[in-house]
């Protein structure tokens, strides 16, 4: 039987790169992960298609979902509800597939309890002061959001430590390389310590 898929979780500041990185890792062609496409109560922004880009959904129905359990995890950011459904993952690593997450901070410390053999990766910026720069540069933030985005931000930075791994965004390339890299590492530990394993039940 092939073994279950892995669980790959990308997090980081608000403004790291997060959305970049990810969107860069998926179009191209050797990404052998699957996306798991999240559910928001965010109004859908110019160009974004229900089922591609997230699940579009109201607060209400939102609220039946972490009601029902159908979320692994769940937050609120900006005023708005991000979540990732908990069927999709399940069935997909049952398949022997890996799943990828992007999530904000509180998520990704929700899944790291529920699914503590995850794969955690944090994207830090090259320096808070490029963070500041990336923030300010994607213009869609008043000054005072952008204060409040770099305050949370160093709280987030913060977390890093409850991370196997931390990869720099210095530019997108590097950062998807980095990411694929270890992902096989992964994927290395686990053959090595199950097959450690097996080798202690012979000896025993
Ligand atoms: N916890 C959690 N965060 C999510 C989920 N999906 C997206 N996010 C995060 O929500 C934040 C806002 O995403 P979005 O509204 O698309 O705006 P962005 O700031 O342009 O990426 C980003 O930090 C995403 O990583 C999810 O399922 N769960
Ligand atoms: N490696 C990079 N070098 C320079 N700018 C970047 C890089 N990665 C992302 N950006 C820019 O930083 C801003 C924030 O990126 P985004 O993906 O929206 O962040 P997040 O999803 O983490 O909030 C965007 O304007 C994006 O184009």
């Amino acid at each position: 039987m092939k073994e279950k898929g892995l669980l790959i979780v990308l997090s980081g500041p608000s403004g790291v790169g997060k959305g970049t990185v990810r969107k860069a890792l998926f179009s191209q062609h050797d990404t052998a992960f699957e996306y798991s496409i999240s559910m928001t109560t965010r109004a859908p922004r110019e160009g974004e298609v229900d089922g591609v880009d997230y699940f579009f959904k109201t607060r209400e129905e939102f609220e039946a979902l972490i009601e029902q359990g159908k979320l692994l995890e769940y937050a609120e950011f900006v005023g708005n509800y991000y979540g990732t459904p908990v069927d999709y993952v399940r069935e997909t690593l049952a398949k022997g597939k890996d799943v990828f997450l992007e999530i904000e901070v509180q998520g990704a410390r929700q899944v790291r309890e529920k699914f503590p053999e995850a794969l955690f990766i944090f994207l830090a910026p090259p320096s808070l002061s490029e963070l500041e720069s990336r923030i300010i540069g994607r213009g869609t933030e008043s000054d005072e959001v952008i204060a409040n985005r770099l305050k949370t931000a160093r709280e987030e930075i913060e977390m890093m430590d409850l991370y196997d791994y931390v990869v720099e965004n210095d530019t997108v390339e590097s950062a998807c390389d980095k990411i694929k890299s270890i992902v096989v590492a992964g994927h290395c530990n686990r053959e090595y310590v199950a097959k450690r394993y097996l080798k202690m039940l012979e000896v025993e």
